[in-house]
Formats: structure tokens, sequence, C-alpha cells
């Protein structure tokens, strides 16, 4: 008899596999000869650990993926974390209950972040208490291969976005904890694996002998998948949705375009069909940047190759985002993350010299943009690094994802040349969850508070006759695509995966 348990499905696609607990603790295949018996050296081996994988990962192209895991380094060593350990050794506790407090005090001191995003990483401060904790039992940090040879589906309480990337890739995952806007949820979309989000894993240790289908779009979870008729799916084609212009029919085109961060998903842009980028993201390759703001060359290092592999198109290209869990340990104390005039106009150079020697048309859009007179500014500077260039200067548009400036939308629609909704940001600000919390969902969009600021974002833009796109992960979403087409929302973007399910929904609109 087959059951079924149902979550939220966080990343699409489905696997059968059977289940493999990550960092359980299982015993080591081939148990170190020498464990660590002491704390720091099991936090110094997590982090080497976590060297070797972003270097692996930067080798296959996976600049994204080896950013995080590189900040993931960064918390093994990081000095209070460390600090909190040896207070508790002093205290009298022993090595595993002081690694357990110090990282329990440490998540707290993240998790308790003003910024909501940033508070995230407290599921990576965990997760690097556990490795470190097993590495001290003389267990396998990263936990066991599947009995009988089948494709892994890795489970936890609270799966990381790193158990995604060490060790052999999973068929899917399963994590009890989560959100479908966390980083979990966005490195398994990027990699393709399916996850479902929110399932305990009480339930799911009744299991453990089975075959399993985890259906990421659907949100379930099937045991016994072995004993009927299932077999793994083919990686589904969309009906409807092959490359070419989405056209509704009643006559309206969409544009359809691709959201980016690396030379990977540009490759992955192109193949799925997308019509340009609709959402570059540059502060990715600069996560672990210690020593301040990138310079101009630096910027222009790391964009050429992305640009040199985007599908033809207008590419809109985001300036630097350090916002929520995207901050790197140079601004790590700062509230103000966002670059001032020169570490700006070092970029706006680094885009526009990236753009002219590869060819690509781009727009620039700001993020958290809080005040019209932001564009104004920023206008200016992109005046002056484009005249210095010798370059026309291009459209300059506004994210719209801070709930403040929906006071000032028609201002600002007057002052840029175009917007671009951050629902990811907008809805969780809106109704006041953080991205991980796991109500908030791309599906929280079609909460009639946000489709108000939706609306009245697209009205804005339209009486000052700009265009409005959405970039948030909302615009892949069933129940929110047909109102953002409704409204009158001119262009959505969307992972690379998701490309031809949203082409195939506007073409059936
Ligand atoms: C696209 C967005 O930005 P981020 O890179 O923060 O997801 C958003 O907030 O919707």
């Amino acid at each position: 008899m087959s059951a079924v348990l149902r979550g939220t499905g966080a990343a699409p696609g489905s696997a059968v596999g059977r289940l493999v607990a990550a960092r359980v603790g299982a015993p080591a295949a081939r148990p170190d000869p020498a464990p660590p018996t002491e704390v720091p050296a099991a936090l110094d081996i997590v982090a080497r650990h976590m060297d070797d994988l972003a270097g692996a990962l930067r080798t296959r192209g996976r600049a994204a993926e080896a950013d995080i895991v590189e900040f993931a380094a960064l918390i093994a060593r990081d000095r209070e974390l460390r600090d909190g350990v040896a207070r508790h050794l002093a205290a009298g506790l022993a090595p595993i209950d002081a690694l357990a407090e110090a990282v329990r005090e440490f998540a707290d001191v993240v998790a308790g972040f003003d910024d909501e995003l940033l508070a995230e990483r407290a599921v990576d401060v965990r997760d690097i208490g556990r490795q470190a904790e097993a590495l001290l039992r003389g267990e396998d940090p990263t936990g066991g291969a599947p009995p009988g040879g089948a494709p892994a589906v890795l489970v936890g309480e609270e799966l990381a976005a790193m158990d995604l990337l060490r060790g052999a890739r999973p068929a899917a995952a399963v994590s009890e904890r989560g959100g479908p806007t966390g980083h979990l949820a966005i490195v398994a979309r990027s990699l393709g694996i399916p996850l479902v989000l929110g399932i305990p894993v009480a339930a799911l240790a009744e299991l453990a002998e089975d075959l399993i289908l985890v259906d990421g779009e659907a949100g379930t979870v099937e045991a016994n998948a072995g004993a009927g008729v299932r077999t793994i799916p083919a990686p589904r084609r969309v009906p409807g949705g092959g490359a070419g212009q989405a056209i509704t029919r009643d006559g309206r085109r969409i544009r359809v375009r691709a959201n980016v961060a690396t030379v990977t998903d540009a490759l992955a842009a192109g193949e799925a069909g997308s019509e340009g980028v609709g959402l570059l993201r540059t502060e990715l390759p600069f996560l672990t940047e210690e020593s301040g703001w990138p310079d101009e060359e630096r910027h222009v290092a790391m964009l050429a190759p992305v640009l040199a592999a985007v599908p033809p198109g207008l590419v809109v290209v985001r300036t630097l985002d350090f916002t929520g869990d995207k901050r790197p340990p140079f601004l790590r104390d700062r509230r103000i993350t966002l670059p001032g005039p020169d570490a700006l106009t070092a970029q706006l150079r680094g885009v526009m010299r990236a753009a002219s020697d590869t060819g690509v048309e781009v727009a620039l859009l700001l993020p958290m943009v809080d005040h019209p007179r932001r564009i104004k500014h920023v206008r200016g500077l992109l005046a002056d690094a484009c005249a210095s260039l010798g370059l026309v200067p291009p459209p300059l548009g506004a994210m719209v994802e801070l709930p403040q400036v929906l006071d000032q939308v028609d201002d600002l629609a007057e002052h840029a040349d175009f917007l671009s909704l951050g629902t990811n940001d907008l809805t969780s600000r809106l109704l006041g969850l953080s991205r991980d919390d796991p109500r908030l969902t791309p599906a929280s969009a079609a909460h009639p508070t946000v489709l108000e600021a939706i609306a009245q974002t697209i009205r804005a833009g339209h009486a000052h006759g700009r265009a409005v796109s959405l970039c948030g992960d909302a615009a892949a979403d069933p129940a929110v695509l047909p109102h953002l087409v409704r409204l009158g929302c001119d262009a959505v973007s969307v992972a690379p995966t998701a490309l031809a399910g949203v082409r195939a929904a506007v073409r059936a609109y």
C-alpha cells in the first residue's frame, strides 16, 4: 500500500529514491584514525571541507553555490562562535556541550538580526555546529549512502543549502523546516533538485525501508513508490511552453525572461529559450568579500563571462544588492549595505565596459529604492560614467520591493525608465514574514495586500509610459501569474527551469 505525505513543493521536478538522513551522525564509512577531540580542531576541519567543496564547485562553474559554501566556511572560522565555545569550556562544559551551547547562542544572535534575510543564515550556523559535533563523535558529518545503491532522497529536520552541494548530488530532498524563498529552495531550484518542505522527519522515519517518490511540484512524498508502476520520470516537457514569444489568447505579449547570476544560469537561460535576461544578480560573486567594495576591474572580470553567455535580447543588470542574507563579511556590522557614489560608479563603469566588450544591450536596475531621489542621483552618476567611457547611458530602472516606496510610486515612475517588482522582498515585508518563514511562499504574492501593491505599481508605471516587470519567484507560481497578466504586467522573469511553464501559462491565458 502506498502512503502519501503532504508538504509544500519548493523546487519542481520529481524523483524516486531511498531516504538518506542528512547529518544524523552515521558511523563514519572509514573511521578517521585520529578524530578531533577539541572543538576548534573540529571547526577547522569543517571549514577546510567547505573550502575544498567551494573550490570544486567553482571549477565546475557553479560560482553562486561556491559563494554560499565559502560563506559557511567563514561561519566555521568565526571568532564570536569560537569565543563562545571557549567561554563554555572555561565554565566546565564538556566539548560537545560547549559547542552546542555556543552554536545555539550564535544562531540566536544571527536569527535576531533586524534584517530578516540575514537572519536566515542561522540555518547555516546550526549546520556547521552539527558537522563539527559529528566529527567530535567520530561520525561521518555528511550522513551515509542509501542502501541498495538507490538514488538518495536527502531528508533532515532543517536541511541547509550546503547539504545539496556536498557529497553526491541527491535525487531529491525533503526538509521539515525551511521556506520556499530561503536559500535551500533557491539552490534546489538552481540545481534542478526536487524539494518538498514541511514534512515531519518522524513521519518519514517510518518509511526508511521504502522507495520514496518526491514530487516537488505537488509537494508530496509517496512511500512504496517502487511497488507500483512508477519509474523515475524523465525531465518534463511543458506542453505549449516551447521557445518563442509568449502571447496571451487576447493578443497581449508578455516578455518572459530568465533570472540569472552565473555563467551556468546564463547558458541554461539560453537553452530554455529566454528572451534576454530579466534580472542579472551581480552580488553573488562577491559574497565572501572581506576587504571592501569591489573595484571596476573586478566588476568587469566577474560580469563579462556571464554577459558572454546570455541569450540574445536585453539584459537587465541589477547593481549590488547586499541586503538580507547576501551580506559579505566587510559589511557585516553595517546597517547601510548599498554602495556609496564611488563604489557605485565603479560598478556602473564596470557594467558598461563589460557590456561594450561583449556587445550585449543592457539596462541597469537599482535595488532597494526607498525614494525617487535615489534614481535622480544615480542617473547623474550613470551619465558621468558613460560620458567618461564615450558610451550612451542605458535605461535605468527601479526595483519596487520596499513598502515605503509605494507612497511615492507615481513620482518614481516619472523618474525611472522602467519598474521591476521584487516580490520576494515586497511580499515578505508587506506580510511581515521572514523570507525563511515556511508560511511565505511564492503564492503569498496572491495576498490582496500584495496584489494591490502590484496593481498600484503597474498603474503608476503605465500612467508614465513605463514598462513594469516582475522578477520575484511569484511570477512562476500558477496562483499568481494569472493575476499579473490580468493586472497588465508587461514582463516577468523567473528561474531558467520555470521558463517553459510560464510561457505555456501565458499562452493559455
Ligand atoms: C528578485 C528579488 O530580489 P532577491 O535577489 O533579493 O531575491 C525580489 O526580492 O523579488
